[in-house]
């Protein structure tokens, strides 16, 4: 019976981040609110095939790599050069008891797919080193002075990504044999050089380093959430009584008579609640707040409203604007459309340019234009994450 070989995963996190700028070397900045080094260490860490992680970080920042990964990993210094750092890694791991196979990693790549490191391991079935690359897309030239030289043939060109994956002995005494006066970009040149042939497999854009400034805002656009827009509209009316108060959109307006239903009735808000809960495919106000229940008697509806942002929250999701027009012949809502305005925007806890009043009146037709009743519409539109 043969058992796989130990695979361990070397993750180098020393360098400086230079061409990144910020105030702190680019493996301890935040993507989607989680350090890279965090990003790169769960990936590869992830991985079914991988025993044990190895991170070298410059000397002095163990305890922040501890921190951020937990006492499971294991933390060694690095060099000056990236090569350095990955030679310190091999030792470390060769102090330790060693491995059969080692995958090589920069923490500056912090999206790792699975599927890439089980295509290099695959490869090194039959190798002694494997690293995964890309094709150039773009025509290649050489500058002279600012002008345009040669143009490159890119066909046999590649784009070279880590992890690269090793047979450990065999690249540890590669980089034992290495010119300690020359460096190195990666590991596989080393191999190379110690005469190994090294395979290569098929990267991964995702897997595009961060070197750059400009490179942190790609990697957020990758893991930002994908929104889809929905949209609700609902529809309520309540009967005009006397001695009843006139609560519209939230606000208390002077009327001679009131709106009368189980809670305060306000029309208004019951159609944006029902037009919000249509965004959320969420049943309607009725199936959140039976009339049959006592408890909703003569409440006031800023909580429904509120209850039904709360429902947009829950969701990942947020309210983009609400539109909502109040159908009566008297009172006027002019006077009280910015106060409207104003109480729902701060119940839905949204800047009051997302919230539009509008009135209309019948031309004296139907219930409303008898003023027996005021009717409300509302359309909501929503940002939910989209596979909410
Ligand atoms: N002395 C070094 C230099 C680099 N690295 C690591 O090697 C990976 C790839 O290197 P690079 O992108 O060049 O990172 P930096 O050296 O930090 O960047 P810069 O050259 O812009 O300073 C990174 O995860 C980096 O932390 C390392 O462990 N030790
Ligand atoms: C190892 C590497 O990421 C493979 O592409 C690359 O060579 C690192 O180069 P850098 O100059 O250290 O960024």
């Amino acid at each position: 019976m043969t058992f796989p070989p130990k695979t361990v995963a070397l993750i180098v996190a020393a360098g400086q981040g230079s061409r990144a700028g910020g105030d702190v070397p680019k493996q301890y900045r935040t993507i989607a609110g989680k350090a890279v080094l965090a990003h790169a260490h769960e990936a590869i860490a992830g991985h079914g095939a991988i025993d044990a992680v190895f991170v070298v970080v410059a000397d002095g920042q163990q305890h922040v790599a501890r921190a951020l990964l937990g006492d499971e990993v294991q933390v060694v210094a690095g060099a000056d050069s990236r090569r350095g750092s990955v030679r310190a890694g091999l030792e470390a791991i060769d102090a330790a008891g060693g491995a059969g196979i080692v995958l090589i990693h920069d923490a500056a790549r912090p999206f790792l797919p699975a599927a890439v490191v089980d295509r290099l391991l695959e490869a090194l079935a039959d190798s002694e080193g494997a690293i995964p690359t890309l094709p150039v897309a773009d025509t290649l030239v050489r500058e002279d002075g600012g002008t345009m030289a040669d143009t490159v043939e890119r066909a046999q060109l590649h784009r070279v990504q880590t992890p690269q994956a090793f047979r450990f002995a065999t690249i540890l005494a590669a980089h034992r044999a290495w010119d300690e006066a020359r460096d190195a970009t990666d590991d596989a040149q080393i191999l190379r050089a110690s005469g190994h042939d090294v395979m290569l497999v098929h990267g991964d854009e995702r897997l595009e380093k961060l070197t750059y400034r400009q490179d942190f805002a790609r990697a957020e656009a990758l893991l930002a959430p994908a929104y889809m827009t929905r949209v609700g509209m609902g529809y309520d009316v309540h009967r005009l009584a006397p001695g009843e108060p006139l609560w519209l959109g939230g606000v208390l307006v002077p009327h001679d008579r009131g709106l009368a239903g189980h809670s305060d009735a306000d029309v208004a808000l019951h159609a944006m609640v029902d037009a919000m809960l249509g965004a959320l495919a969420d049943g309607d106000i009725g199936s959140h707040f039976p009339p049959s229940d006592p408890q909703w008697r003569g409440a006031p509806s800023d909580r429904f409203l509120a209850y039904a942002r709360d429902r947009v929250t829950a969701r990942g999701g947020r309210i983009d604007h609400v539109d909502l027009t109040i159908i009566c012949e008297a009172p006027k809502i002019g006077p009280h459309r910015d106060a409207m305005r104003a109480r729902i925007a701060a119940i839905l806890d949204v800047p009051i340019e997302r919230v539009s009043v509008k009135a209309t009146t019948t031309e004296r037709l139907g219930f409303a234009g008898r003023r027996e009743g005021i009717a409300a519409q509302a359309v909501a539109t929503l940002s939910l994450p989209a596979l909410s």
